[in-house]
């Protein structure tokens, strides 16, 4: 086993040398073929621990999930310009090369969603929209129909590109709005959200990440569901990790991850009804550590067939 975690974190470091000393990352063969290559490597289960490893490879790690951003926001913007060449975008965006892996972690969030929401939600947001919107297009076309989706992004031209893809639709282009902000910069809008979505890239680091999920907590409504990507094993060299403990001031109803080609894990938490006071964030930090388990849902199935189902909180169920 261990020679197999040295193997690959091997692996990653070689494929890490070569992309990171690539002069652009836009979409080539040679981009695509190295990406390719990280997704396949990273992709099977793994036990290895991310928090483990020692700080030469901590700091690859750290680098790589910049980079893997770096392309996908490249990679998004190459298509989303191309699909917007097109009379009407939403009739081609089968030729983005994972739109298949969209649809299902659309239905597999949708499904999640479902066990925790008793109606279905107004106004969603999605912070971290980026170009090519397609959580919100997959949501909003497949399994929300009458859903308004409030997408936020600090970058204008990703906003721009995204505003294209829907404005020749009469129903997406009413029910897509786009806000060309630094969520940061957002608190007495996002009250407004009954269910509040977090793309993976949206805070890179640790840092980064508790940053926004500590400004959700602050300023999302009381009881509003927050739904974020984490990652798994060997996939935490291309996403951040969220961990149940870093979800202060919310409730952590279930963690699920997938083991195929859908790469992000997907985590769902309740805001706490009440208001916590700051002095006691600590204690509550640790205490959503030790929570979930008493007052959320582990799950307990496989709603989509996406492999396995690893449950990150039955460590603390081992606790009680
Ligand atoms: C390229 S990804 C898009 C996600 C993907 N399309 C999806 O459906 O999951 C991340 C996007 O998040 C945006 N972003 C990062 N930090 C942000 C922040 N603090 N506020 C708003 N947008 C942010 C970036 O500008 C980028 O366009």
């Amino acid at each position: 086993m261990v020679c197999e975690e040295e193997m690959l974190i091997e692996k990653v470091c070689e494929l890490y040398e070569q992309i990171s000393s690539l002069e652009s990352l836009k979409p080539s063969k040679n981009v695509d073929m190295l990406f390719t290559q990280l997704v396949l490597t990273c992709i099977p289960p793994s036990p290895i621990d991310v928090t483990k490893l020692d700080k030469t490879v901590q700091e690859i790690r750290s680098h790589l999930i910049r980079l893997c951003g770096e392309a996908e926001g490249h990679l998004e913007t190459h298509y989303s310009t191309i699909l917007g060449s097109y009379d009407n975008p939403l009739d081609h965006l089968n030729i983005f090369p994972y739109y298949s892996n969209y649809l299902k972690l659309g239905l597999l969030e949708f499904t999640i969603l479902s066990q925790h929401c008793t109606h279905v939600p107004t106004k969603i947001a999605f912070v971290g929209s980026g170009p090519l919107p397609l959580t919100s297009i997959v949501l909003a076309s497949n399994h929300l129909p009458s859903t308004t989706f409030h997408n936020y992004d600090m970058d204008p031209l990703a906003n721009s590109n995204a505003t294209r893809l829907v404005s020749s639709d009469p129903d997406l282009s009413k029910r897509m709005v786009f806000h060309t902000t630094d969520i940061l910069d957002v608190s007495n809008g996002l009250k407004e959200y009954e269910v509040v979505y977090l793309a993976a890239l949206v805070g890179m680091d640790k840092e980064g990440k508790n940053r926004i999920i500590d400004h959700l907590a602050k300023n999302m409504a009381p009881g509003a569901l927050l739904m974020l990507r984490s990652a798994h094993g060997a996939r935490a060299f291309l996403y951040p990790v969220v961990e149940p403990c870093d979800l202060r001031g919310f409730e952590v109803l279930s963690v699920f991850h997938p083991t195929d080609e859908v790469i992000n894990s997907v985590v769902i938490a309740r805001k706490y009804p009440q208001p916590v006071p700051m002095h006691s964030l600590d204690q509550q930090g640790l205490a959503s550590m030790i929570l979930p388990n008493k007052c959320s849902e582990i799950q307990a199935f496989n709603p989509l067939n996406h492999g396995n189902i690893i449950e990150e909180l039955a460590i603390e169920e081992q606790l009680l």
